[in-house]
């Protein structure tokens, strides 16, 4: 079972117009989507959908907590979540003829018996997998995640940014930079996919069995052990990109909890992130067939190690 921490979750309002912003004009539109999101919850939702027991867990406080627990109810994805004074934060993606926006409000306060609560929750839980996943909101440190990983016998993943890779203690499963998080984690340049390899590959030696890093467009680069892969991403419509970093680690996290290779794991997180990205914000897609899809994704070893 994994179970998903998301120390900052989010309502997730994706709102739509058919025009470019402009300062000082008031914009319109009946098209408009709230979700239960944020890094961790998101894994959750689309893990659940490709057949893996999940439950997701983090703070929630306020309306927008009762909405995102609600929703993960009405969704099927168990939750296990520690109630905060504060609230929940709104996130919003503004989908414009000129580009995508995303602004991310910096979440709640939580004090130091909400941690102890959290890491109380992930014990009785008793998951074989542990995912942080996200920002921390204002009051938790970094040292709070290395208690998480520590806490349990499980393996721990994370998806945090870059600065935080770079400070975590604790040994790590696995963590899943993108190319900026990439460049903070190590301090490298990363422009290619050459210096995205070479920095994943020092971010691996630190401290982490695998590093997946997702490259958007050019798709993703797996480092293990033994050997670095490669997939290219699939040529699909984009309504955003929003949580597709979060559905290439669920798919292959996914696959690992199936049993599958390393290869087919990346294979998977590629499947789940070109379906994420068709629909709008943090939705889940229809996934039920990727575990099974024929859909060609060509894995390939970029060098063994
Ligand atoms: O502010 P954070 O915690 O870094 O990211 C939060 C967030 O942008 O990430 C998810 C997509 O990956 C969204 O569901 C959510 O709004």
């Amino acid at each position: 079972m994994i179970l998903t921490i998301t120390p900052n979750p989010a309502v997730d309002h994706t709102i739509h117009f058919d025009e470019p912003l402009e300062p000082g004009v008031v914009h319109r539109t009946d098209d408009a989507v709230f979700t239960a999101g944020g890094k961790g919850i998101n894994v959750a939702k689309y893990v659940s959908a490709l057949d893996v027991e999940a439950t997701a867990s983090g703070f929630l406080g306020g309306h927008f907590g009762t909405f995102v627990r609600d929703r993960l109810d009405a969704d099927g994805v168990p939750s296990d979540f520690v109630n905060i004074d504060d609230h929940t934060r709104l996130n919003t993606t503004v989908l414009a003829d000129d580009g995508e926006y995303k602004l991310n409000h910096n979440g709640p306060h939580i004090v130091d018996s909400d941690v102890d609560e959290l890491v109380e929750a992930a014990q009785a839980n008793e998951p074989d997998t542990l995912l942080v996943g996200g920002s921390l909101p204002r009051g938790m440190a970094l040292e709070s995640v290395d208690r998480l990983a520590r806490a349990g016998d499980w393996r721990t993943a994370v998806d945090m940014g870059g600065k935080y890779l770079a400070e975590l203690d604790a040994d790590y499963f696995v963590c899943k930079p993108n190319r900026s998080e990439l460049a903070e984690a190590t301090g490298r340049t990363v422009e290619t996919n050459e210096d995205a390899i070479a920095a994943a590959e020092e971010l691996r030696d630190g401290q982490f069995e695998y590093v997946l890093a997702s490259l958007g467009a050019d798709g993703a680069v797996l480092v293990t052990e033994d050997e670095i892969l490669s997939a290219p991403a699939l040529d699909v419509d984009v309504v955003d990109t929003v949580g597709a970093g979060d559905a290439i680690l669920s798919g292959f996290l996914a696959a690992l909890e199936h049993g599958m290779s390393d290869s087919d794991a990346l294979r998977m997180g590629i499947l789940t992130a070109a379906r994420v990205v068709g629909v709008a914000g943090t939705r889940v897609p229809h996934l039920e067939d990727v575990l099974t899809n024929e859909t060609r994704v060509d894995v390939a070893t970029v060098r063994t190690r």
